[in-house]
């Protein structure tokens, strides 16, 4: 495509690269390898959900990206910049689960203030609205309940307009409604083109406000693609059918289990039942070789796939135990 000021072109730089990243702590009972060898390129405009257990990872590496910590090894870069760069550029910026409001003021003034930080001085309203908040504007940030204490949070992210916002697992001790009202909020800036990376506990959210799901376990990157994807790379798909009663399906199962992809395939009366990981070539072949009818294809659903693909990982990543998880969240609000 040509514009006036000549050809435009999609962005090339990425939002994050992490090539090689690793960072290993000491500890009373030995060293921890909380990240154990991360290559991950996200691209500007990406919702990414950085998915895992407890102990998993992810904290760590979101405090390398915002500078909070160093690496022991590898690179990182933030739009083609070192994390202290990006952030002096006001590129990035965080919602963390705790830290950085004052009780005592509105939640107005606490936007105020934030900009106030940055050198400017801005009218708080446009923010809190994004944010979902514009009717509490005078309410003091110690009343609020922690679902308007985070969509403060994030109102105050918003005030630097960063073109990465980095989320940990943002919405943890909310309600149903308030991860909702949360999410939406979040989701209608993402519309934006903002970069959005957020981790988190909830299979659903990822499920639900991610465009790719980076699973994370012991450090490393277990699986990365769309939610899809993970729930077929997991377990694949099953397909079942309803044979017809004449076929003879001793050689329809036979030529089932010949197809690609084909893990098992069980009969239960005419109902065949054919976990795979290529549901096209099973379901093709039934309609268009048989006279197989009542097809049908379903997924894992997201947790199966999350619990199959996180145990299944070697806990080589650390040299002993995990101790209780170590945060440094507390006051990396920006
Ligand atoms: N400062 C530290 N000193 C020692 N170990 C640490 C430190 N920070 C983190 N760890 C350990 O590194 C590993 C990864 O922790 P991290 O907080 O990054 O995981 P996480 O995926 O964010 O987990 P959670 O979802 O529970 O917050 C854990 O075993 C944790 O105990």
């Amino acid at each position: 495509m040509t514009t006036p000021q000549g050809p435009r072109s999609l962005p090339t730089t990425p939002a994050l690269a992490l090539h090689g990243l690793h960072k290993q702590f000491s500890s009373p009972s030995g060293t921890v390898r909380a990240v154990n060898g991360i290559d991950l390129t996200i691209m500007p405009g990406e919702v990414v959900a950085f998915l895992g257990p407890n102990g998993a990872g992810k904290t760590t590496t979101i405090d390398m990206v915002l500078g909070l910590s160093q690496a022991s090894s590898g690179t990182l870069e933030v739009f083609g910049h070192s994390p202290a760069d990006a952030i002096a550029a006001g590129r990035v910026a965080a919602v963390m689960q705790t830290g950085g409001l004052l009780r005592d003021i509105t939640v107005a003034e606490t936007v105020e203030l934030t900009a106030s930080l940055f050198g400017s001085s801005v009218a708080a309203a446009p923010y809190l609205e994004r944010a979902g908040i514009a009717d509490i504007a005078d309410r003091m940030v110690g009343k609020c309940s922690g679902g308007q204490q985070q969509r403060l949070r994030f109102a105050m992210a918003l005030v630097s307009e960063p073109d990465l916002l980095l989320l940990d697992e943002p919405t943890t001790g909310m309600d149903v409604e308030g991860r909702r009202e949360f999410w939406s909020a979040i989701r209608q800036d993402a519309a934006r083109g903002r970069t959005i990376v957020f981790a988190t506990h909830y299979l659903e959210e990822a499920d639900a406000y991610a465009d790719r799901i980076v699973l994370v376990s012991q450090g490393r990157i277990v699986a990365d693609g769309s939610s899809a994807e993970i729930k077929n790379l997991a377990s694949g798909r099953t397909v079942t059918a309803l044979l017809d009663a004449e076929a003879e399906p001793g050689q329809v199962l036979d030529a089932i289990r010949a197809l690609d992809g084909v893990d098992t395939v069980e009969e239960r009366g005419n109902r065949i039942i054919v976990r795979t990981s290529d549901s096209d070539t099973v379901a093709r072949y039934l309609l268009t070789r048989t006279k197989a009818r009542d097809l049908e294809v379903t997924a894992e659903n997201l947790e199966e796939a999350f619990v199959a693909l996180t145990s299944a990982h070697p806990t080589s990543a650390t040299d002993v135990p995990a101790p209780a998880a170590v945060t440094a969240t507390e006051g990396a609000l920006r």
